[in-house]
């Protein structure tokens, strides 16, 4: 690492100025309002489908403004070259600045989403019984029903497939009964092969962004991806019904309810359809998922931002786990999902610590950082993770197994809580 990662790196963004050719993105770069050198979000717009053209996507019911975001290309390797530095500035900042950032995919991820887009289609076309029988009681993976899911207390609309750490019931883990930890019910081996191949792909994207992050934060090497070792990476295939077309447990039009993801970044693709809105960075907005849920946080305020699709990018916006270890100066980017007039494919890939990391806050410097100050006890991501899964699924056959065998209680063990140990 050079000169650069030697800044005190909250006070980065003054000491760096460095200029990054962001390319547009696709599909918008025709818009007027592209032309802008620092285009970012359009105000609230009360009748959407009339005022801007980004907007003719958004789902009915939702009043938020639009955003209208740079697309970075990324290398295929990262050094620590200037360009490198000045590419994970850039991403720094539009975190900051917009609390998400879209990248290019290149022809191979193209080509991974839309295969992995199909095998969700055939998944979700399935019936009922067949997908409802993809489920393990060990692990939280597998097939999630619409109307199962639960944030902030009210039931989602958001049809599911979870894939945890894909783990035999002869891995030491598994048999030690660590919560969550367990086989992948796939459906059949198509769609494994499918979505192990993209979830492979979206892994080495999340490793790159993370240097990226460390160049444009300023820390040393390894002070975000020395988390990631092991990592408990996970991803969700999504199906979102039409709002006319629910089963009717759930508050109508939402898909998921506003929320924080978990740990470090959430790296998606979604089609054309459109769904999603972000809440951008804002000081006076105080939340942190790890010690209290956020779920539910201003959900139905008029201060969202609707993310339209745009063909040919993936979407980044961070986690809880960033929002700690960077003491607020990333903040995790609240989220929801509203139905809109068609049914709606996504895929979400949630890029983590360690099951057994316990994060500690980065302590800026010259010179480095004390990243394991003794003295704080640090949030235990193993925990965090096995929180919100009880919280969302209080009624799954793994909460009820994981309570009646009382594995939570393994959660404070020191071999849960010391990264690379496998055995219990
Ligand atoms: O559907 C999306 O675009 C986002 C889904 C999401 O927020 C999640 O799965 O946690
Ligand atoms: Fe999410």
């Amino acid at each position: 690492m050079g000169l650069l990662s030697r800044t005190l790196w909250p006070l980065r963004q003054s000491a760096i100025k460095t200029k990054f050719h962001m390319s547009t993105a696709a599909g918008v770069a025709t818009s007027p309002a592209q032309a802008t050198s620092h285009p970012r979000t359009s105000p609230p717009s009360p009748s959407p489908n009339t005022l801007n053209p980004l907007s003719k996507t958004m789902p009915p019911g939702f009043k938020a403004s639009v955003a209208h975001l740079p697309t970075f290309p990324l290398p295929p390797t990262i050094t620590s070259s200037a360009s490198d530095h000045a590419l994970g500035n850039a991403l720094v900042d539009a975190w900051r600045r917009d609390g998400i950032i879209q990248i290019a995919m290149d022809s191979t991820q193209r080509q991974l989403w839309a295969d992995a887009k199909a095998a969700s289609r055939a998944f979700f076309g399935r019936p009922h019984a067949e997908k409802a029988a993809c489920v393990d009681s060990q692990s939280y993976a597998g097939y999630i029903a619409s109307g199962e899911e639960i944030t902030d207390g009210i039931v989602d609309y958001s049809e599911i497939f979870t894939i945890t750490k894909d783990l035999g019931v002869e891995d030491p883990r598994v048999r030690a009964g660590w919560p969550g930890h367990g086989p992948c019910p796939w459906p059949d081996a198509g769609m494994k092969g499918v979505m192990k191949r993209f979830e492979g792909r979206m892994g080495e994207e999340g490793e790159k962004l993370l240097t990226l992050a460390e160049l444009g934060l300023g820390v040393p090497e390894g002070a975000l991806t020395g988390y990631t070792r092991d990592g408990w990476h996970h991803t969700r295939v999504l199906r979102f019904p039409p709002r006319n077309a629910t089963n009717g447990k759930g508050k109508k039009g939402r898909g998921i309810g506003s929320h924080t993801d978990y740990g470090l970044l959430v790296i998606a693709a979604q089609d054309e359809v459109g769904g999603l809105f972000i809440r951008r960075p804002n000081q006076d907005e105080k939340f942190a998922n790890w010690e209290k849920s956020a779920a539910g946080l201003n959900e139905d305020d008029d201060s969202w931002v609707y993310v339209p699709p745009v063909d040919g990018v993936h979407t980044v916006i961070l986690g809880d786990m960033m929002q700690y270890l960077t003491r607020n100066y990333l903040t995790a980017t609240p989220h929801k999902v509203g139905l809109n007039k068609r049914e709606r494919f996504a895929i979400a890939y949630f890029h983590e610590p360690s099951f057994q990391a316990v994060l500690k806050p980065l302590e800026g410097g010259c010179g480095g950082m004390a990243q394991q100050s003794a003295d704080i006890e640090g949030v235990h991501y193993g925990t965090h993770i096995t929180n919100m899964f009880m919280r969302n699924y209080p009624d799954r056959i793994t909460t009820r197994r994981l309570v009646a065998e009382n594995r939570y209680s393994l959660l404070k063990r020191p071999e849960l809580r010391t990264m690379c140990a496998t055995t219990a």
